[in-house]
């Protein structure tokens, strides 16, 4: 499970006890390739999203191990969570998650900011550029569409170069021209950057953009097939 960016082994997740226990993970074991663009996918309640959260140190499991580049998170103390999450990780949510009052650029570089980091300038222009926000940078969010709002976050999630982007129903609140946008973005995230991407989505025409699909039914992996 070493070779891989991400990993789930016997993965359990049960919320609640007793008779009102849901197991929502059911012994996962999963790999997900550096460098690839894996669609999570399966029927609502199947566990896609607390998989995805174990896997990127959101939530805690209940037995097994979540591998980061073979750091087992389930081992981790909260403060090194944290770090994990911060160095390693990077997110992209459907409800896109960018601070109201903070410009495009300032969005995008709060990562680095917060981590007291200094700014790779050449990185962050490639990426402004990449993604087209080079015009947008002054704009705050509520000046911005959807799916420039979605390509902020998108930046914000690449500026620190993670090992994993986490993406959560990415295109879930945007329309389809938009959605189209920011898949295509993804995976030139991917092909460019060998960015490694692990996304959950209902859309069949978003998973259509991955590399490799892992279906999920009643907490268990059922099916995991290139794309
Ligand atoms: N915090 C929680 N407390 C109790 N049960 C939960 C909690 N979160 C999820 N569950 C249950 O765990 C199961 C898996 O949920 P999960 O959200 O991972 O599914 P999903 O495939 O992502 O669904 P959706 O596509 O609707 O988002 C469901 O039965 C859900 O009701």
């Amino acid at each position: 499970m070493n070779n891989f960016a991400s990993a789930a082994t016997d993965l359990v997740k049960v919320y609640g006890s007793g008779a009102t226990a849901v197991r929502a993970l059911d012994g996962v074991t999963v790999g997900f390739r550096p460098a690839a663009f894996s669609a999570i996918m399966g029927p609502s309640g199947s566990g896609k999203s607390t998989l995805m959260h174990c896997l990127a140190g959101l939530d805690t499991a209940t037995s097994g191990a979540a591998l980061l580049r073979g750091t087992d998170l389930t081992r981790l103390s909260d403060t090194a969570l944290t770090r994990v999450r911060r160095d390693r990780i990077g997110f992209v949510f459907q409800a896109f998650n960018l601070l109201p009052t903070l410009s495009a650029e300032q969005n995008v570089l709060l990562p680095v900011t917060l981590a007291d980091r200094k700014v790779d300038r050449v990185w962050f222009e490639r990426l402004v550029e990449v993604l087209g926000l080079s015009s947008r940078l002054s704009h705050r969010p509520s000046e911005l569409s959807g799916g420039q709002q979605q390509r902020v976050a998108l930046a914000r999630a690449l500026v620190t170069r993670p090992e994993v982007v986490f993406a959560d129903e990415p295109t879930g609140n945007l329309d389809s021209r938009a959605s189209a946008d920011v898949l295509g973005l993804l995976r030139q995230a991917v092909r460019e950057f060998g960015q490694t991407i692990v996304m959950v989505t209902h859309d069949d025409r978003a998973a259509s953009h991955a590399d490799v699909v892992v279906r999920m039914a009643d907490g268990r992996v059922v099916e995991a097939v290139a794309a």
